[in-house]
C-alpha cells in the first residue's frame, strides 16, 4: 500500500511519535511524504520515505496528483487547525481529493491510529483487489 505522512509544522513531533510508535507496520508500505515531515520522519525512524517538495512548494499537490490518479491508498496528514497556512488551497484541494476518490484520510492522531490498526488488519484490502482489476484492464489495452 502507498501511504503519505504530511503534518504542519506544530504537528511535526507528533507525526515522528506516530512514525515511531508504528514502525513495524509502516515498514511493511510504500510511504512518501511532503518534504520536511517526510525529512524529521527519516531521521528520527530510518524509515525509507520517497519525499515530494515541501508542502508550501507544491508538495501537497505532488501527493494530489497521486490521489488523483488513484495511486495513493491512504493519507495521514497531521494538519494545525490554529495556524493559517500559506498554501491552504493547496491543503483545501488535498483534503477534497481524497473525499473524490474515497481515499482513507487521517487529519488526527485518534483517528491515524485507528486507521492504522485498520490497514494491518487488512481493511484496505480493496485498495489491492483495485489495483489489480486496474493492471488486468491495461493488460488487456481497455
Ligand atoms: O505544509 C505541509 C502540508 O500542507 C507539510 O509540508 P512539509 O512536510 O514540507 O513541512
Amino acid at each position: 500500500m502507498k501511504i503519505a505522512l504530511i503534518a504542519h509544522d506544530k504537528k511535526k513531533n507528533d507525526i515522528v511519535q506516530f512514525s515511531t510508535a508504528y514502525k513495524s507496520i509502516l515498514e511493511e508500505h510504500e510511504l512518501y511524504a511532503t518534504g520536511t515531515t517526510g525529512l524529521r520522519i527519516t531521521e528520527a525512524t530510518g524509515l525509507k520515505i520517497t519525499r515530494c517538495q515541501s508542502g508550501p512548494l507544491g508538495g501537497d499537490q505532488e501527493i494530489g496528483a497521486m490521489i488523483a490518479r488513484n495511486e495513493m491508498d491512504t493519507v495521514i496528514f497531521f494538519r494545525d487547525p490554529l495556524t493559517a497556512q500559506p498554501h491552504e488551497p493547496d491543503v483545501s484541494a488535498l483534503i477534497r481529493l481524497c473525499d473524490v476518490y474515497a481515499i482513507p484520510l487521517a487529519t488526527n492522531m485518534g483517528t491515524a491510529e485507528i486507521l492504522i490498526h485498520g490497514l494491518d488488519r487488512g481493511d484496505l484490502k480493496w485498495r489491492k483487489v483495485l489495483h489489480q482489476r486496474r493492471e488486468e484492464e491495461a493488460d488487456e489495452g481497455r
